[in-house]
């Protein structure tokens, strides 16, 4: 994990009807972070099937799509001078190198328009991005999704078959140092069943659990 250098991030503006009814202080953005391999992206797509009432961002990366991702749908893969560009211009609300490569990025103007559309905004981002956000909006919603314990996410991460494995020593060390970031976290959510994870995060978010496709 590395942290970029990268100015104090600037807020989106988050107005009053940026909040939503249930109570003044709500916020309609909530970030989704966790060790590698604890079921965000799993937690995350299951939202994106069942509650289209969530606004899901897409994050702009550096890395290269795997088989089955689509641009625009999993991320916007995009080149490394491209994401500069996006970074010079002050155009990502934050980003991050994760797992020591890649870069991963949140575009401010996509969030900045769906919340201008009143929508309920959820961030799937790693911990240095959300750090980052934590600054720029400490009015937002932070959970952490934690693994039911330490052995199911060593399961996870080698069972997903997607990291060789000196990569995936190097993921369970980063792992350690995030899950210790655990109290820096508004709310904690255990994925023991992606469903009950999904409903719990979408409940913490203000919107009804049972409210769903
Ligand atoms: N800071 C930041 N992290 C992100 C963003 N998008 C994805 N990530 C994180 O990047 C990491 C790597 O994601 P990915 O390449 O899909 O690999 P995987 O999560 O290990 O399957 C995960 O921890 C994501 O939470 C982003 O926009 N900003
Ligand atoms: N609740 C769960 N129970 C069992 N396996 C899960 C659960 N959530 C996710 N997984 C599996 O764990 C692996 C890692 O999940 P993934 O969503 O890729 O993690 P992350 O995005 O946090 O790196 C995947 O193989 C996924 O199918």
């Amino acid at each position: 994990m590395t942290t970029p250098d990268v100015p104090a991030a600037r807020p989106v503006s988050l107005r009053p009807e940026h909040r939503s009814a249930a109570g003044a202080e709500r916020p309609r953005v909530t970030v989704l972070a966790g060790p590698t391999a604890v079921g965000k992206g799993t937690v995350s797509q299951f939202i994106r099937e069942h509650y289209p009432q969530v606004w899901l961002s897409v994050s702009a990366t550096t890395r290269q799509p795997r088989p089955n991702e689509r641009e625009g749908q999993h991320y916007f893969f995009v080149e490394p001078e491209h994401f500069d560009e996006l970074v010079s211009r002050d155009q990502m609300l934050e980003w991050a190198v994760v797992h020591g490569v890649n870069r991963y990025g949140t575009r401010r103007d996509t969030v900045q328009r769906a919340l201008d559309d009143g929508q309920h905004v959820l961030l799937e981002i790693d911990l240095q991005g959300a750090r980052q956000v934590r600054q720029a909006m400490p009015e937002a919603t932070f959970v952490f999704l934690s693994p039911p314990n330490w052995d199911e996410l060593v399961h996870r991460l080698v069972g997903r078959g997607t990291e060789s494995p000196e990569e995936q020593r190097r993921r369970l060390e980063t792992a350690r140092m995030e899950l210790a970031a655990e109290p820096e976290f508004d709310a904690v959510v255990v994925n023991d069943t992606v469903e009950r994870a999904a409903r719990e995060l979408v409940r913490i978010m203000g919107l009804d659990p049972d409210d769903h496709l």
